[in-house]
């Protein structure tokens, strides 16, 4: 009787019946109207499994197929233990549920460094990799890079795209991708990326020096800036500095300035630069073939003299807090280059470094920018550095041209 509302017939006469009936049922035992609910849920329920019934022997002899199952995305992941500040396996381990939940399977390769992770990018078969993961930072990139334009089926290995988890010192690649997919800069929005499997062309960058040839995919850097590249990687062992190593090589470079002679000649883009009418570009969109065919139209320009930095970048972003080439498009089929000649200021140098993050240091009248096809550096002082991507070359003539839409990035 308590807890269940009698029905008239039921009430107990006088005052025992009457504060039986005032007093509120309980809400954790049923009350009718959820009794009668229950009955119907029980009936509909009865009636659910006869129909099934009916419907399993209506099938009989005609199975349903089960559905076909989604084909799991394998992923190749190399880790670069020594990169940055030595976390990229727990990078990794943090952001590899993002990429499981996305039905990706992994297979993880610890790199040597080098020859090595580039023998070993060579050995990959490629029949069961549907795309490439670098947890590292854009050595690693340019390793991998390497080693699929010179494997045994190049031209399959260079068309599965690439993803990149940052967790190297510098980033810029993935710094590039993070913004032009408008993601701020963190590893789980890198993941994500990968995750929603969309991806874009990318201009590669062939660099060739006594017969050799090495495939760029950010930047070719002489003078002030091969020089920060290569010099402050004597800091790394201060792990604690992370990406601010460079930053202050920088500056001290900046105020122990030197400058280096060389010849400089290139092939700029027709429309370089734009008229200030001409509406913005989207950054992801492909070239048009007609573009690229009449920059070969246009002349040779020839820069001789004592240069402060030259900087040919194929993506905007050189590291993640340096905006080095805002006009940079991954595949418009040109590399962006920056010059800078003999005679800036200490001064001026030091303000377009504080503005380089945001692009602003192209507002510096000394900062000379270009479009180029290809370029050819003939470094003319007897002593200096050259750097691909951030890995220290021979330091004698070099020449790099473009590939357009040669490879392929996670990307939006
Ligand atoms: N197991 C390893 N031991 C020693 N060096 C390694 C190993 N694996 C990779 N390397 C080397 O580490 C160097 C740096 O790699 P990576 O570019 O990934 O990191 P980073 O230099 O910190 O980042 P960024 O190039 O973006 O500034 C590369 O030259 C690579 O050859």
């Amino acid at each position: 009787m308590v807890g269940v509302k009698p029905t008239d017939q039921q009430y107990p006469q006088g005052l025992v019946g009457f504060i039986l009936c005032a007093y509120p049922a309980p809400r954790t035992l049923p009350h009718r109207r959820q009794l009668r609910e229950y009955e119907f849920v029980c009936a509909t329920e009865q009636m659910r499994s006869q129909w099934m019934n009916a419907i399993r022997q209506a099938l009989q002899g005609h199975p349903i197929q089960p559905q076909q199952a989604v084909r799991p995305r394998h992923l190749q992941v190399l880790v670069n233990p020594k990169g940055g500040r030595r976390q990229a396996k727990q990078v990794f381990q943090s952001i590899q549920p993002i990429l499981e939940d996305a039905h990706c399977q992994v297979s993880i390769l610890e790199t040597q460094g080098g020859e090595g992770t580039i023998q070993a990018v060579r050995d990959f078969d490629l029949s069961a990799i549907d795309g490439f993961v670098v947890v590292g930072g854009d050595g690693t990139v340019y390793e991998l890079i390497n080693g699929l334009m010179t494997h045994g089926d190049a031209e399959v290995a260079i068309a599965k795209p690439i993803g990149i988890i940052p967790a190297g010192t510098g980033n810029g690649l993935g710094k590039t991708i993070l913004d032009l997919s408008q993601e701020t800069y963190d590893p789980s929005n890198a993941a994500f990326i990968i995750a929603k499997g969309q991806y874009q062309p990318i201009n590669l960058g062939v660099v060739k020096q006594d017969g050799k040839e090495y495939y760029s995919i950010l930047s070719l850097a002489w003078a002030l800036i091969s020089d920060i590249d290569i010099k402050s990687n004597k800091l790394r062992f201060l792990k604690f500095l992370g990406s601010l190593r460079s930053d202050l090589y920088a500056f001290l470079s900046i105020l122990a300035l030197r400058s280096y002679r060389g010849r400089i000649s290139f092939l700029p883009a027709p429309d370089w630069p734009p008229s200030p009418d001409t509406p913005q570009p989207d950054l992801l969109a492909e070239p048009q073939p007609a573009d690229i065919e009449t920059s070969t139209a246009s002349a040779w320009q020839v820069l001789e003299g004592e240069f402060i930095a030259l900087w040919v970048m194929n993506v905007a972003w050189a590291t993640h807090s340096v905006l080095a080439a805002p006009h940079a498009r991954l595949a418009d089929g040109y590399m962006d280059v920056l010059i800078i000649r003999k005679g800036i200021t200490r001064w001026r140098l030091l303000t377009a470094f504080l503005k380089i993050a945001t692009g602003e240091h192209l507002l510096i009248p000394e900062m000379e920018y270009y479009k180029v096809r290809c370029l050819h550096l003939e470094p003319l002082s007897s002593e200096g550095l050259l750097a691909v991507d951030g890995e220290q070359i021979k330091y004698r003539s070099v020449e790099m041209n473009v590939l357009a839409n040669h490879a392929q990035v996670f990307c939006r």
